[in-house]
This record gives C-alpha cells, structure tokens and sequence, in this order.
C-alpha cells in the first residue's frame, strides 16, 4: 500500500475496515486506524529522507545534526510534562520532528520501522507475552493486520491533561516519532515480542549452563529473562565463519555459548572472548555501525538476539546504567579519547553514592580504593595545614592521584551540598580508563612532587 494517498482513498480504506472488522469501539477503531496510517506515512517520508541523504542528497539543508530536540509523541503522547536531560536525543532536525521540549518523548526513533507508538499495536505486558497465545505475531505498520482496539486495561496510563477538543490539523506536518542516535529502552506496554519460541528442556538446561550466571541475567526479572532465553535464536557458526562485519547494520546481539571469537577493528585484532561472554550490542544500543568484525575462532555456538527484544529488555535492565552514564561520560572532556565501547565498559563499571552535605567522600591519609566523578553537587578538597585548596562541581572528578601513585589519599574531599558520585574501583581505573589515564597523569595536580 502506498504511503500515503489521497482523502477518498483514505475514507475508501478505512470503510472497508470498518466493515471487515465490525469494531465495538468505533471511536477507538477510527483513531487507532487513522494513527497507524498517520504512522506508516511518517515513516515513508522518513526512509525517503534515509534514502536521499544516503545518495548524498539533503532534503532538508536547514537541518543540523547538533540541534538537540525531544522526539515527538504521537496524538495520545502530548501530554505535556517538563523536559528532562533523558529527552535530550540529538537527532536530525527536520521539518517533521516537533521541536517542542514539553512534548512527552513517547517513543523512540526506531518504532517508526517496528511499528507506531503508544496505544496503537497490540499491548503484551511480559507475563503475557511469555503466554504462548499471546505471541502471535501483530505488524502494525501492515494496515491489512487486524485493527482490533487493545482491551483497556493493557492501555497505557497516561493521564489526560488536555481535555480540549485538539485542533483538526493538530501534529500536521510532523512525525509520530522520529529516527535518532538514542539509548533509551522503550516502554514495555507498546511491543510484541517477535522471535518467541519456547526452548526445550535440553537447550534451557545448554542455556543456564553457558549464561545462567552472565551479568546480562542477573539483572533481570523472572518475566524478562523468560522473555529473552525464549527469544534467542541458536546459531552454529564454523571456525573462520564471520559473525559481524564491521560498518554493517545492527541486527542481532549474540551470547557465546560454546568456542570463542576474536574482535578485529580496522584489520587488527583487539579483542578475544569465550563461553559466556556477549558482543554485538553497541550497534544496537546505538544505532550505529558495527563497530568492530567479529569471527569465530573455533566452530562456535551462539545465541541471537533481535534487536527490538534486546533494546526493548537487555537495554533498559541489564545495560541500564550505559543509558544512565552515558550522556554524562560524553560530556568529560577528560574521557575525550574513550571510543564507545570504551565508555560502554566504563558505564557498566559504576556505581553510584550519594553524600549529604557536610559528609566526608574519601578522608586524607586513606587508602585509595576509588576514583570518583561528580553527578551532580558541590565539594571541598581541604589539606591539613593548608585549609580548602579546591572546589568541585558537576563534572569534576577526584581520587586519581592516590591511584596513579599507589599513594594514601593526599586530601579529603567533603560534600558542601547533597552530591551523587559515579565510582570507579581501583581496577576499573586500571583497566578501563585506556588512554584517559595519559591525561589524567597530566592533569595530577601532584605530578612535580611525585616525579
Ligand atoms: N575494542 C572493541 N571495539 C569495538 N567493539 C568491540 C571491541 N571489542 C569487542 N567489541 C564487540 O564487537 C561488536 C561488533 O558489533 P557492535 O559494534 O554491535 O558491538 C561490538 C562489541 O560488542
């Protein structure tokens, strides 16, 4: 079906729906429909534009890559709440995207390929979906699907906060939702898991074994990691078999379950995992090119995971704190030279703590067990016999010297407001700072006394 036709064609489609489907509901129905469409012709334009500028033509000159926007919502998405940091996607601005701060970022940019936003598919919770029955496959975006309205009580809660008729032409010339480097998970309520298949008792059993005690699990509830082990695919792959070429699309995140791969960036090799480890997720944490290739260097078995299921419940669970960390780690300029991944492993290192004002972080004399970055708050670093010699804010970071050094701590540090810490072990700052540590050698306030 084309994107988008003209009105009588429109009205001709939608009567023989409603015929067809006789619903209940009729308002609901005709809003759900007219969403839908609404929906596929957005994303029509939206691939159009893909198209153009991957053949190197702008459709939208006036666009900026570094304008940060919140995604619009759809009809039902504009209740209005106060933007937060959370909504600061950097996206393409095009003509099409609301640029309103106060819209409720209601979706992704990828749910315009899998399908539209808000009350419009299908809704599955995860005890539903892990119901065999409630698996079937529902592609919104096909209007030949059938358009039953949810039942109720699977709608979103979303409070009405604008009980004005709306205006006719109300969303006319934006997207539902649009396409952007974005890291949030989406909402539970608005997906349908797509590769379910129940796995039997001996690949549970091959499962548990390989992946039962990955960090990828641990952080899971009993619904979703039901959901995920009966999402993945297994895969064999042959020693020398390519698993990932680099520069390609996302499509799949993979678990190892027997063998090992090698990771290769630019032709040199950098990396080797085994049993139990996972890679393939930074393309789709991101929506960015695979950044490294990926071969088996044994024969291999592995287990695939859709993209859509794994932002949808690894990102948002177990990747977690990448979502959390990440806008704050791009924004150090100490941690510059870090490559994604790089700040990837960096994120999944964290921990947070918070200090009251007055409270002590690390006390002078210690022994250094961390390295800290600020949240958010305020700080005094203080030396005995020399009173206050720094202030830290947002941003800043602490507790580097003792670790360079293998020194006590040379100062304490005391929060002057409420301020939350991001922590890094001793041997995170080992192995994860990379190149970050040549500048923070450079930057140790102490370096002429210890060198
Ligand atoms: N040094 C590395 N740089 C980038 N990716 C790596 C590296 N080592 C392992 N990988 C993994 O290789 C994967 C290639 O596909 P992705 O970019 O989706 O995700 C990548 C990581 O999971």
């Amino acid at each position: 079906m084309p994107s988008s036709q003209g009105p009588a064609d429109e009205l001709n489609l939608f009567s023989k729906k409603v015929q067809e489907e006789q619903p209940e509901d009729f308002l609901q129905f005709a809003s759900n429909y007219f969403n839908r469409r609404l929906e596929q012709q957005r994303v029509f334009i939206r691939n159009q534009e893909a198209l153009a500028l991957s053949k190197g033509i702008v459709l939208f000159p006036h666009a900026s890559k570094h304008d940060s926007v919140t995604a619009a919502g759809s009809l039902q998405g504009s209740a209005t709440r106060p933007s937060t940091a959370d909504d600061q996607d950097v996206l393409f601005k095009s003509p099409f995207v609301d640029h309103d701060p106060h819209t409720t970022h209601l979706v992704e940019g990828e749910e315009s390929e899998e399908g539209p936003s808000g009350i419009f598919k299908n809704n599955f919770n995860v005890g539903q979906a892990a119901d065999k029955n409630a698996t079937k496959v529902v592609d919104p975006m096909a209007p030949d699907q059938a358009l039953s309205p949810p039942p109720q009580s699977a709608l979103p809660r979303r409070s009405v906060v604008n009980p004005q008729p709306l205006p006719m032409n109300f969303n006319a010339e934006r997207r539902t939702s649009v396409s952007g480097e974005t890291l949030k998970p989406s909402n539970f309520d608005d997906w349908t898991p797509t590769n379910y298949t129940e796995k039997t008792k001996e690949q549970l059993n091959r499962l548990e074994k390989a992946i039962g005690k990955n960090f990828l699990f641990n952080k899971l509830d009993s619904d979703s990691k039901k959901l995920v082990i009966n999402s993945l695919e297994e895969k064999s792959v042959k020693q020398g078999g390519e698993i990932i070429k680099q520069g390609d699309e996302g499509d799949y995140f993979y678990i190892v379950e027997n063998g090992t791969v090698d990771f290769y960036v630019n032709h040199h090799k950098v990396n080797t995992s085994g049993p139990g480890s996972s890679f393939g997720e930074l393309a789709l944490m991101y929506n960015s090119p695979r950044a490294a290739t990926v071969i088996a260097s044994t024969d291999c078995i592995l287990w695939a995971l859709d993209r859509l299921t794994f932002r949808r419940i690894l990102l948002g669970g177990s990747f977690k704190k990448r979502i959390l960390y990440d806008d704050f780690l791009k924004s150090m300029p100490v941690l510059k030279s870090l490559s994604t991944y790089d700040r990837a492993k960096l994120a999944d290192a964290l921990d947070t703590e918070i200090y009251q004002p007055g409270e002590t972080i690390i006390r002078e004399g210690d022994s250094g067990e961390n390295f800290y970055f600020i949240e958010y708050g305020q700080a005094e670093v203080t030396k005995k016999g020399q009173g206050v010699i720094a202030r830290l804010k947002k941003g800043d970071y602490f507790g580097e010297v003792a670790l360079l050094n293998d020194l006590p701590r040379q100062a304490t540090v005391t929060a002057t407001e409420k301020t939350k810490v991001a922590t890094l072990g001793k041997s995170g700052f080992q192995r994860l700072l990379g190149p970050a540590v040549e500048v923070l050698k450079l930057n140790d306030p102490t370096r002429n006394v210890h060198h």
